[in-house]
């Protein structure tokens, strides 16, 4: 049964035996939208006087598509992947939301600058806090005491991530959701609840990551959510003083192994203190004008292309 039917019902008749149900399912896909309908006709069908039903859906509210960026591994960059890759998208015209799916160790409020804010809710709903960075962000690190989810399960984690999804996000047109490292309970109920319209996967360039990253595109490719593509984080080591890159691990690695696993590849961003460090204060280099700002609108670009379907 769809969540929220009654929520959705925008008028109700009953006329010589013919109920007539008008109701909003803008923000569904189309087997959503049948499901839906089906469920009205049950719940009407053997009413008193009902001898017909009549469900007409119309599309008022507009649905926000969602992608989720998964790793498989932690520790490659994922959040402040998803923190830069959202401003970017933000700054090419997109209203974009960020939701920290790393229930055990969020790290969006720092990265977003909106640590020890607490949202509001109106009724059920929580309302999404707004970064100084023109993205809205909700994180359970705005919610819970540091630590605090530290002891739940798998269904309860996602269950709070549930409750973030259905947050009031306002004119957000696209979600991203950083998802916790890993393939487990966590991102399979992310999949079913609030089924992605595309995933990212991040890795930096070693064979573990990789192989990490891998699994994490068989859980998405499991769940029937495209796979938008691959970005290698870390590339290369920038040197601060001299800015020659050297590649400790190889390159062009990644790439092929995208390309090994007929995956497009998005692009790479280098490893650079000046990412750290802005990350930890706050001011992603997305955000910023300078160099390192460069990758993750390249980036960004191939995913807003993805979102048109046109070529990337
Ligand atoms: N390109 C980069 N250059 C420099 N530092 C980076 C870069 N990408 C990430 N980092 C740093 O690496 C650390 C881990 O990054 P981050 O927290 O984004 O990874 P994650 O994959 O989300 O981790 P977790 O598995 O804990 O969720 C952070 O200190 C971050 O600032």
């Amino acid at each position: 049964m769809p969540e929220n039917i009654e929520h959705r019902v925008q008028s109700a008749r009953l006329a010589n035996g013919r109920a007539i149900i008008v109701a909003d399912a803008g923000d569904m896909r189309p087997e959503e939208r049948e499901v839906l309908e089906v469920a009205y006709r049950n719940a009407l069908k053997d009413l008193d006087g009902v001898d017909e039903v009549r469900v007409a859906l119309v599309a008022e509210r507009k649905r926000i598509r969602i992608i989720a960026i998964g790793s498989g591994k932690g520790g490659v960059g994922k959040s402040t992947l998803t923190t830069n890759i959202a401003v970017a998208l933000a700054r090419l015209g997109h209203k974009v939301g960020v939701i920290d799916g790393d229930i055990y160790g969020p790290s969006q409020p720092k990265l977003l600058a909106t640590e020890n804010q607490k949202p509001e809710a109106r009724g059920e709903k929580l309302i999404a806090l707004d970064s100084p960075h023109g993205v809205k962000v909700l994180s359970m690190g705005h919610i819970v005491a540091p630590g605090k989810a530290l002891a739940w399960r798998g269904p309860m984690a996602g269950k709070a991530l549930g409750q973030l999804v259905e947050a009031d996000w306002g004119d957000t047109d696209l979600l991203l959701i950083d998802l916790p490292p890993g393939t487990g309970d966590v991102q399979i109920s992310m999949m079913s609840d609030s089924k992605p319209d595309g995933a990212v996967l991040v890795s930096t360039p070693q064979d573990l990551a990789l192989m990490d990253a891998a699994r994490a595109g068989q859980l998405f490719e499991q769940g029937e959510i495209p796979i938008i593509g691959l970005v290698e984080n870390m590339a290369g080591y920038e040197c601060p003083s001299c800015g020659e890159v050297s590649d400790p691990f190889g390159q062009g690695g990644v790439e092929k192994f995208a390309a090994a696993l007929e995956i497009p590849f998005l692009g790479r961003v280098p490893l650079r203190i000046e990412t750290r460090i802005s990350g930890d204060a706050g001011k992603p280099p997305a955000a910023g004008d300078g160099e390192g700002a460069l990758p993750f609108t390249a980036i960004a670009q191939r995913i807003a292309a993805w979102l048109c379907g046109e070529e990337y």
